[in-house]
């Protein structure tokens, strides 16, 4: 198996397993689609920060023209840091911190994205004593069904996100008549990992009779920011959403309105960019299942165990034949599964396997359960790669613990 021009067998004889590993080109190719989609529009790409968040990622991004979107003061860091400028950042999220939107205003950014009425009051009265104004797009809930899993769906009137887009137009009077705030847009996002493209068309028509119905009332939209959510190909089924077609919703809907469209791509940019590569430790025959035990847990990759999230596996080297296994990492949980009963190549101990689709919501929602390490990451480009993050040891990990004196 390659990624670019570097075959993972080479990686894996100086990388330890398990290690995410990116390649640059697919990153690449992924913004120019949507590059290529939304040319007509006057548009802008704001990656979704919380998708992938290594300072490399988002670097890569940044020279590509990119944007961000973020969610937090560390996500703004980050995202400064690797060279996004701060009017590209759009910040999101439905409990900015006083710190964090103090920390946004001195920055300068494009835009908050505003998710409710006190969080309004609250930007306006920070905004006003740091002598500044603050701009704001309302993050409408159309309450539009997004037809993906239920931990990722956000445009339901039950969900925590956003502002019911039938109270939005009262918002939007009060935002307009406070100090320190200047309405700039307004922002919609329903869901993650949508395979099916009409939930993004009829939540776009909604916000553009609001962006209409605003005008009417003298209040002028400049900018909406459609979010992100556009699926991609795990393996479990052909069909990945279409790009253009997408782009294409979003000219027909928006595109007579005259605004600048933002769009927050996270999961469509990276996620088929990245595997994470595991050794196999054990191949242990049960009673009813063989299981295949790898190095790699749910600490690495959650999605399998959070979602019932499908990714695609297969042996580094072909093999000539074939088995079916649960496939699990060494975490001390019955979740801790990354597929059941799967058809894969025969493996052996030490045999290497990649786990396809890791390259969003992969690393970043790791963690060090079982006091285990992270996995460290690889970016590939061409012929070249990199660690772009480093297995920390044992003696870091203890030490970000501290005892208390009277211990
Ligand atoms: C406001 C917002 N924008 C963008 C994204 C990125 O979503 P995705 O990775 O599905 O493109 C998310 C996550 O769902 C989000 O909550
Ligand atoms: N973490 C989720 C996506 C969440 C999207 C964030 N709003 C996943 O892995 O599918």
């Amino acid at each position: 198996m390659q990624v670019e021009d570097v075959t993972i067998g080479e990686l894996a004889k100086h990388i330890p397993t398990p290690f995410y590993c990116y390649s640059a080109a697919a990153i690449a190719s992924n913004y120019q689609r949507y590059s290529d989609a939304f040319a007509g529009l006057d548009s802008l790409i704001c990656y979704a920060v919380k998708a992938n968040s290594n300072q490399a990622i988002l670097a890569t991004l940044a020279q590509l023209g990119a944007g961000a979107d973020t969610v937090s003061e560390g996500e703004i860091r980050r995202a400064l840091a690797a060279g996004i400028k701060a009017e590209k950042i759009v910040f999101a999220g439905v409990g900015k911190s006083e710190q964090e939107i103090r920390y946004a205003l001195s920055q300068g950014i494009l835009q908050f994205n505003v998710e409710s009425e006190p969080e309004l009051e609250r930007i306006s009265a920070l905004a006003v004593q740091m002598n500044t104004t603050a701009r704001i797009s309302i993050r409408v809930n159309p309450d539009v069904e997004a037809k993906t899993h239920a931990k990722i769906t956000t445009g339901l009137a039950e969900n925590k996100f956003g502002i019911n887009i039938d109270l939005a137009p009262q918002l939007y009077i009060k935002a307009a008549s406070l100090p320190g705030i200047e309405v700039t847009g307004v922002d919609v996002h329903i869901g993650s990992q949508l395979i099916n493209l009409e939930p993004f068309a009829a939540a776009f028509a909604k916000v553009a009779e609001l962006v209409s119905s605003l005008k009417a009332q003298g209040i002028t939209i400049k900018i909406i920011d459609i979010g992100g959510g556009l699926g991609i190909n795990y393996g479990e089924h052909s069909d990945e959403p279409d790009i253009r077609t997408y782009a294409e919703h979003a000219k027909q809907h928006l595109g007579h309105l005259g605004c600048k469209i933002i769009v927050e791509p996270g999961r469509s940019m990276v996620g088929n960019a990245g595997v994470l590569v595991s050794k196999v430790e054990y191949v242990k025959t049960g009673q009813e299942r063989t299981f295949l035990i790898l190095d790699a847990a749910m600490n690495d990759l959650i999605r399998p165990s959070m979602y019932d999230a499908y990714h695609h596996i297969a042996t580094v080297e072909q093999k000539p034949n074939q088995a079916v296994y649960d496939i699990v990492g060494p975490v001390c949980e019955t979740g801790d599964t990354f597929a059941k009963s799967r058809a894969l190549g025969e493996c052996e101990q030490g045999d290497l396997v990649a786990i396809m689709g890791a390259g969003a919501y992969g690393a970043v929602m790791a963690s060090h359960y079982n006091s285990r390490l992270n996995a460290p990451e690889v970016l590939v480009s061409g012929k070249q790669y990199s660690i772009i993050r480093e297995r920390i040891s044992f003696d870091t990990l203890l030490a970000m613990d501290t005892l208390p004196a009277w211990l």
